[in-house]
């Protein structure tokens, strides 16, 4: 969380005067929970403009957080306006990501990435390979970068658990600057 993680405000600047698009995190309860399948899950939302990532308050946990009132305004990284849940399997023009930054508690020099125990990055990258399978998003799955501080990297002949639904990322960015990649 904020407090023990690298701030990504300057990714996000430098991604908007780059002329990028930036989503960012939506955390939310399913209307309809199914067995076997997280209740809280997260989406990727459209920032609209530098301003608009600046105007965000902090949410319990510290993190920037978009207002309920203008989910339904904003696309989705699958290319619909406002919750994925709300439009299931539906194709849309220029939908998907490039490029997903994720934090994490630890990682591994085999690419191995713990969470915070919610699954919303699992879960939602596993929601992305069906959209993708199914044809929904254009773009293959992103490139996954995690940023993890120095302190947070185990040493060489440890591991942090990785379970059947845990992704491993494409490149570890590191404190110090230094960047691993998996190829
Ligand atoms: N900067 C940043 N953004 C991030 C994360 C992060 O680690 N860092 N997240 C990384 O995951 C997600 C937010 N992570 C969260 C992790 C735990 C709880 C939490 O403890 N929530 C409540 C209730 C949640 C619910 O509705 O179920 C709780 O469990 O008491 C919330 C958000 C998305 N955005
Ligand atoms: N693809 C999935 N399908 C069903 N459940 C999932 C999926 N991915 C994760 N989960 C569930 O979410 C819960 C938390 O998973 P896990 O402990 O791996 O989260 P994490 O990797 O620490 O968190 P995060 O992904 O948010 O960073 C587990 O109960 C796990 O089974």
């Amino acid at each position: 969380m904020p407090a023990n993680e690298i701030v990504t405000t300057q990714i996000l600047e430098h991604s908007f005067l780059d002329g990028k698009k930036v989503f960012v995190p939506c955390i939310y309860k399913r209307s309809k929970p199914e067995p076997g399948i997280p209740t809280s899950i997260m989406d990727m939302l459209e920032l609209k403009s530098l301003d608009d990532f600046r105007a965000l308050k902090p949410d319990n946990w510290g993190i920037p957080t978009i207002p309920k009132d203008s989910i339904p305004h904003r696309k989705n990284c699958f290319g619909v306006s406002g919750l994925s849940e709300e439009h299931p399997d539906e194709k849309a023009d220029d939908a998907g990501l490039d490029l997903l930054v994720m934090p994490g508690m630890g990682f591994d020099l085999s690419f191995g990435r713990l969470g915070h125990g919610k699954g919303y990055y699992d879960y939602f990258l596993q929601r992305y390979a069906e959209h993708s399978q199914k044809g929904l998003v254009s773009k293959g799955m992103p490139f996954l970068a995690a940023l993890s501080l120095n302190e947070q990297i185990l040493g060489q002949d440890e591991q942090v658990p990785m379970g059947p639904t845990d992704w491993r990322v494409d490149a570890l960015i590191q404190g110090d600057g230094t960047v691993l990649r998996a190829d």
